[in-house]
């Protein structure tokens, strides 16, 4: 009985345990906006500062935008309603998400306060971290403030040598395999998963040393289990950034059993280097071009000798250098196929300036216009469509306030801001009425305001190392920084893709399109085309 007693004790406490989590969630949820609002109004009446317009003020808890945001991902229209709300509301507006007021933005001049200017107002891991601390617990997606400086300068000795580390000899041998996947021509292929095969094999090459082998029909099985789990831990964290908190109330232990195992694989090549160092005492990296012997790896390790940040520092790169240069390479040849002008005068410049042999580094820097195709891709397309942070303090954005939009924004600390780089590469006040259109010719005459409003590298300290290094510093100065990056030519990511464009243009006088329907996201940690890029080439 009184066992009996008990449990129905229980069961009520249960029950009423769980019917107060609505109650309490509401009231934290109306005590924030309370809060939220009074210290607006505050800072509104004693400063210049409006609010920008709001998408949904009756929106209170953000139900009805987690419902639209759901539908666009499930119908792949994400980005296109990205777009199309920039256009409703003005280039900055405010939504409501899981209670709390975020702030979208495609302003150039606002995306610059936010990843230049008022850069150490920010920070970036909040947004992130717990997707990243599984897999790379102190890597640099995962960090901020001091611990973010330490791991970027582990990355400096690579990153602001391009030259030294581009190894034109791995380049060539993953072109020569993926030649072989697509030999012949005269037949429809896929390009999409097998730029996506190339850059796992080019980049397990540079960061560990060895390639993964990703386009060999003889892939080691261990290799090809290794290259499973990596995928699979990006499909995942690409899925939980998306569902935000609810990701916790799904399972979570294949993602981790998978995380385990990718370390697992990268350890032992640090173990081995590490002996290679005991061994030898200095492990000197090869800069030689025809060399596979030099590696990120080594290079950490030769400078430093905490295993677990090196094994950090070197699946970072696994997560940021892959698929990104995939979708680069991917929206790059699904534009050449549906423009072939561009494609005429790229064949040409390739012949005329390098021939048929394997280009040089320094040829490769030099490609005005094929560097012009790449950022032209890269503003149509980027790689990396939206990106968040968050504000540490209070701070303030320059525009978007007030019913003219002129009006500078509060932004309260802990606030997040949304950065839209699709919507700002799509801008007309940057691009002209064309700014839809792909012209990589317009690069020719590009500059000034209008390269404020291109960052698919984001832009600032936080910029992407595999956009180049010592223009990031811009001797200190931000707005050096910001422009000298829009001038940058040692660019590891463009490198390499150029290579890979230049050896496709020797090699095939033409390229077909095989796919008429239109392109549609396919969102990860990087965004492609749901349909690939479906292709013929010939000669
Ligand atoms: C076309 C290719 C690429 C694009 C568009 C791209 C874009 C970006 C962007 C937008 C960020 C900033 C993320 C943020 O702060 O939230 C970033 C960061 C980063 N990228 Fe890239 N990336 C590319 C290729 C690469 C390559 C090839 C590497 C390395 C080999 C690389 C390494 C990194 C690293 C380590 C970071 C973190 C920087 C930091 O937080 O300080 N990326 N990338």
């Amino acid at each position: 009985m009184l066992l009996e007693t008990n449990m129905f004790a229980n069961i009520f406490l249960l029950a009423l345990a769980i019917a107060t989590v609505p109650v309490s969630l509401l009231i934290l949820a109306i005590g924030r906006r309370l809060s939220q609002y009074r210290a607006s109004r505050k800072s509104s009446q004693t400063r210049d500062y409006e609010d920008p317009p709001c998408e949904n003020p009756y929106d209170l808890f953000g139900l009805l935008k987690m419902i639209s945001a759901t539908r666009h991902v499930i119908n792949k229209t994400a980005i296109a309603n990205s777009t199309e709300l920039f256009q409703r509301h003005g280039a900055t507006y405010i939504s409501t998400l899981f209670g709390a007021k975020v702030i979208f933005t495609c302003d150039p001049q606002n995306i610059k306060q936010v990843l230049v200017t008022r850069f150490i107002d920010y920070d970036a891991s909040i947004v992130r971290a717990h997707l990243f601390r599984p897999i790379t617990e102190h890597g640099i997606f995962a960090v901020d403030g001091p611990q973010w400086k330490v791991a970027r300068d582990m990355y400096r000795d690579q990153f602001s040598n391009t030259r030294a580390v581009f190894n034109l000899g791995v380049q060539e041998k993953g072109f020569q395999a993926f030649l072989k996947r697509i030999e012949g021509g005269g037949r429809q292929i896929d390009l999409q998963p097998l730029f996506l095969n190339l850059t796992l094999d080019l980049t397990t090459a540079f960061a560990m040393g060895e390639s993964v082998d990703s386009l060999s029909p003889t892939q080691a099985e261990g290799k090809k289990r290794f290259v499973d789990s990596l995928q699979f831990v990006k499909k995942r964290m690409a899925r939980d950034g998306f569902l935000g908190p609810v990701h916790v109330l799904l399972r979570q232990s294949d993602f981790h059993k998978a995380c385990e195992k990718v370390k697992n694989y990268v350890e032992e090549f640090i173990q081995k280097a590490l002996e290679k160092k005991r061994r030898s005492e200095k492990v000197t990296p090869s800069f030689e071009e025809d060399s596979t012997g030099y590696s990120l790896l080594e290079g950490l390790i030769e400078n430093f000798d905490d295993p677990a940040s090196i094994r950090d520092s070197v699946i970072t790169i696994l997560i940021a250098g892959i698929d990104s240069v995939a979708g680069l390479l991917s929206t790059t040849f699904w534009l050449l196929a549906r423009h072939e002008n561009v494609w005429q005068r790229l064949r040409a410049n390739t012949l005329e300036l390098i021939g048929d042999e394997p280009p040089t580094y320094e040829q490769l820097r030099n490609f005005s216009y094929l560097r012009n195709v790449l950022n032209e891709a890269m503003r149509v397309c980027p790689p990396v469509p939206f990106n968040a942070r968050v504000a540490n303090r209070d701070t303030v954005l320059l525009h978007g306030g007030g019913p003219s939009g002129t009006s500078p924004i509060h932004v309260r600390k802990g606030a997040k801001v949304v950065f839209s780089t699709w919507a700002t590469h799509r801008s007309q006040a940057s691009f002209g009425e064309n700014a839809l259109d792909f012209r990589p010719e317009r690069w020719e005459g590009l500059k000034g305001e209008a390269l404020l409003g291109f960052v698919p590298f984001n832009s600032g300290p936080r910029v992407c190392p595999g956009r180049g290094w010592e223009e990031i510093c811009g001797g200190g100065n931000p707005e050096v920084g910001y422009i000298g990056l829009m001038l940058a030519k040692e660019q590891y990511a463009i490198i390499e893709a150029s290579y890979v464009v230049v050896r496709i243009l020797q090699t095939f006088g033409k390229i077909r399109n095989c796919d008429e329907r239109v392109w549609t996201e396919k969102l990860g940690l990087n965004l492609f085309n749901e349909h690939g890029v479906l292709v013929e080439f010939g000669n």
